[in-house]
């Protein structure tokens, strides 16, 4: 038996609604989640609910995962029966039952992004579609915003007539289906939508799912989609205990078709909902939560609410502004560093930033200072090559229906099988309307192989084979063979050890995945399958590689820290044109600003203890350097919860020199592949000869003081100056360079922006530099 006293009444009031549809609405941190849990203890303990008839629906497989966490710990018994999991898992649990109903056999493999680029490259090659005016990239985006409408190819197709540029990106969508349906695959659009269709096309089903699931509960309610809120809805229709906790100060999803009108038109989709409001805020200090208000409340588009706290004041949020990214990535790495050292525990901080390009120079402090952590939303695991080249023969060996895998392995490890070969199986399999890997296993009736069948043939015997062992092997056992048996490991060893090495750990990595795969559904009603491990595969998200136990920093886009919290965080890059981004300042729709708003709010309420913004004034943005001032957002938090500790600028707006970008090692830049874009450039019409940096502040920017009373010095966009049209100095000569010292120059090349230089120094070696920032002066 539970103790709900711990909760407060309006709490209590959510959790002891129980018939009927509630809208629980309410700002961060105020125990929403909490409730939702607490509320199926209670269904369960008080009500006598039977698990078996709960279903809680996320986002995230993480929030998805403490969701369940929560649960298993308030619940005594019949905690497995209870379906809490994301909206895609749940529907693929649904379609691997029933899809069939749909054309699909219930083996159905699922895209990642790769596998729809590349179906979609293949798709606009068919249909032979301009490169140059369509990117599949983008007609992938309008199909999955498509989707997210429930619009099908079909419909698409048929209001597109007599626009030619809609009705080309609809013959792309309808050949896309075709294609995925040929392959037995579905996207992650698919999922969602396909479920809908199976509810609509058959009724017995969808009466099965209404009659098992007659309570609903949906977190983080805010970000569904038109095709979610049609899920619930159908799925909630007979019993309609449907109960949806959500912020619509923390929409944040729009770009990836959340509808907020499904949140502030509840009352009216749902007649006779119950709206409860919360506004008790257990997570954060009185500052954190005062500096999160004063944001938000500039967002017009809202429903108003006030968050207040019983939590103590504690410090004021910090703002800390540096002079290049550099500085600021390092600044925070030392500052966990002399937190650590003084006892805090690196799973207290998360740093959160606006776009995933930030993360690197974040890592490379961090490993600088020997920090440990973990980035979440990077390259994600499952998008190694090597991988993504065993899943495939995982995939084939389970659905010879997947084209694209089959098309991947079949010549790695190399088994002399050409491009030439693979078209022409392509051709056979297209001509005889069967899969990819149907087509080699009938090698021997394709005349235009040649000598080449037979290597198609000793491919086939070897899934074959591999196929036949699934019966007694573990994945695990399997992963090794196809490691071994197909040569693929050798070859690895025999490209390069090291890089070998780190491959051959990841595929252990991914064995070990699928021991625990395994050992999860021992004793289980369900029975491990091959088809079982890659479908829980397809649908990690980056977000749930994090675990909770390990002592690390987290690293996180603030897209992803959402529901989530933390002792201490970072909020870095608080810069306007990176957060809010340039796009959503110049946007027509103020409510492009109003969402990078919702984000600053979500990202501010992360903080239980300790917020501190930081901003760099330089920074380089897809290469190229940016000046930046400091975010908006950061001057739309009242003065008093605020403690500015800003270090004087070092680049001049007065006619001193400014300080290269380059930090300490001097090559920062270069790290990264990128040639130093240390140049700059002026704005068109001013260009004009190099003069060594005289306050371009003063030529070209504008003193602007914010609502604070903070004076800054605004440079307007990004900033350059033109490259150098004389050198004082040739090959040859010996020069000085302020860090370096004394050495001879071996070389001057132009670039198009610059001056490059390359110098032996006597005591710093050979170093690359550009004339702008080198400031070398002959000796
Ligand atoms: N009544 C309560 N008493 C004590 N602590 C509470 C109470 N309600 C919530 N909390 C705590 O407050 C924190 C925030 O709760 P929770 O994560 O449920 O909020 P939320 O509204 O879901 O936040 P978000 O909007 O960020 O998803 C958690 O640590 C939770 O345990
Ligand atoms: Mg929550």
């Amino acid at each position: 038996m539970n103790n709900y006293d711990t909760l407060n009444p309006m709490q209590r009031l959510a959790v002891e609604t129980t018939e009927g549809p509630v809208l629980v609405l309410a700002g961060a941190g105020s125990g929403k989640t909490r409730a939702l849990t607490h509320r199926i203890a209670y269904l369960i303990e008080e009500c006598g609910v039977n698990p078996w008839n709960i279903m809680a629906l996320t986002f995230t497989n993480k929030a998805a995962g403490e969701m369940r966490e929560r649960v298993d710990n308030l619940v005594e018994f019949g905690a497995d029966s209870i379906w809490v999991s994301t909206f895609h898992s749940t529907c693929v649990r649904i379609l691997r039952r029933h899809i069939e109903c749909l054309g699909y056999s219930t083996n159905f493999t699922i895209y990642d992004s790769d596998d729809q680029k590349t179906m979609m490259r293949q798709v606009l090659k068919k249909l032979d579609f301009d490169p140059k005016q369509y990117k599949e990239r983008s007609i992938l985006a309008t199909i999955s915003s498509l989707k997210d409408e429930l619009i099908s190819a079909e419909d698409f197709s048929a209001r597109s007539a007599g626009d030619f540029r809609q009705s080309r990106i609809a013959e792309a969508y309808l050949e896309y289906q075709a294609q995925l349906r040929k392959n037995n695959a579905l996207d992650f659009d698919d999922l969602i939508m396909k479920t809908v269709e199976l509810f609509r096309v058959n009724p017995e089903v969808l009466d099965y799912y209404q009659e098992r699931f007659r309570y609903i509960m949906v977190d983080e309610y805010q970000d569904t989609n038109t095709a979610q809120f049609r899920l619930i809805e159908l799925l909630s229709a007979k019993y309609k205990n449907l109960c949806v906790v959500g912020d619509d100060d923390q929409s944040i999803y729009k770009f990836r078709g959340a509808n907020i009108e499904n949140i502030l038109e509840f009352e009216s989709a749902f007649p006779g909902a119950k709206v409860i409001r919360l506004e008790q805020n257990y997570r954060s200090t009185g500052n954190i939560l005062n500096a999160a208000n004063g944001v938000i409340k500039n967002n017009a588009g809202r429903k108003d609410k006030t968050l207040w706290t019983e939590n103590e004041e504690g410090i004021p949020v910090v703002f800390r502004q540096y002079d290049t990214a550099y500085e600021e990535a390092d600044a925070i790495a030392v500052d966990i560093r002399d937190r650590v050292d003084s006892g805090a525990a690196y799973s207290d901080f998360a740093v959160l930033y606006r776009t995933n390009a930030q993360s690197r120079l974040l890592e490379e402090k961090c490993v600088n200072r020997g920090i440990p952590y973990r980035l979440v939303g990077g390259v994600n695991f499952y998008q190694r090559k090597e991988i993504k080249d065993i899943l495939s023969y995982l995939k084939t060996i389970d659905n010879g229906l997947d084209d694209l895998a089959a098309q991947r392995i079949i010549n790695v490890p190399k088994r002399g099988i050409g491009a030439t070969t693979i078209g022409r199986i392509m051709v056979y399999a297209e001509a005889n309307d069967m899969s990819f890997y149907e087509a080699c296993k009938a090698a021997d009736r394709i005349p235009s192989l040649g000598k080449a069948a037979g290597k198609i043939r000793g491919f086939v015997t070897q899934i074959q084979s591999f196929r036949s062992k699934l019966a007694y092997y573990s994945i695990g056992d399997l992963i090794e063979d196809i490691v071994t048996e197909t040569g693929y490991g050798e070859e690895l060893s025999a490209d390069d050890e090291v890089a070998a090495e780190t491959r051959l750990e990841n595929i252990e990595e991914l064995k070990n995945k699928a021991v625990a795969y395994e050992e999860s559904l021992e004793d289980g009603e369900e029975a491990p399958t091959l088809s079982g491990f890659l479908e829980e595969v397809a649908l990690v998200a980056d977000v749930d590689s994090m675990e909770d136990s390990e002592n690390r920093v987290v690293l996180m886009t603030l897209h992803s820290a959402k529901g989530l919290e933390f002792p201490r965080v970072y909020l870095a890059g608080m810069e306007d044109g990176l957060f809010p981004g340039m796009m959503s300042i110049n946007s027509d729709d103020p409510d492009e600003l109003e969402e990078e708003r919702r984000l600053c709010y979500v990202g501010i309420t992360r903080a239980q203890k300790e917020l501190i913004l930081t901003c760099a004034r330089q920074r380089m943005v897809n290469g190229e350097t940016r000046f930046q001032k400091p975010s908006r957002f950061v001057g739309e938090i009242p003065p008093m919860y605020l403690h500015r500790q800003e270090t004087p600028s070092m680049f001049s707006f007065g006619g001193v020199p400014v300080k290269p970008m380059s930090t300490g090692g001097g090559s920062g830049f270069r790290t990264f592949g990128r040639p130093a874009q240390e140049a700059f450039e002026l704005p068109k019409k001013e260009k004009e000869p190099y003069r060594p940096w005289t306050a371009p502040a003063a030529r070209y920017g504008k003193a602007i003081s914010g609502d604070s009373g903070l004076k800054e010095t605004y440079i307007g966009k990004q900033f350059s100056v033109s490259k150098a049209t004389s050198l004082s100095y040739g090959v040859g000569d010996r020069v000085s360079h302020v860090k370096f010292g004394e050495g001879t120059v071996v070389d001057i090349t132009e670039q198009k922006k610059d001056f490059e230089v390359t110098v032996d120094f006597d005591k710093a070696g050979r170093k690359r530099m550009y004339a702008t920032f080198a400031k070398l002066k002959r000796c």
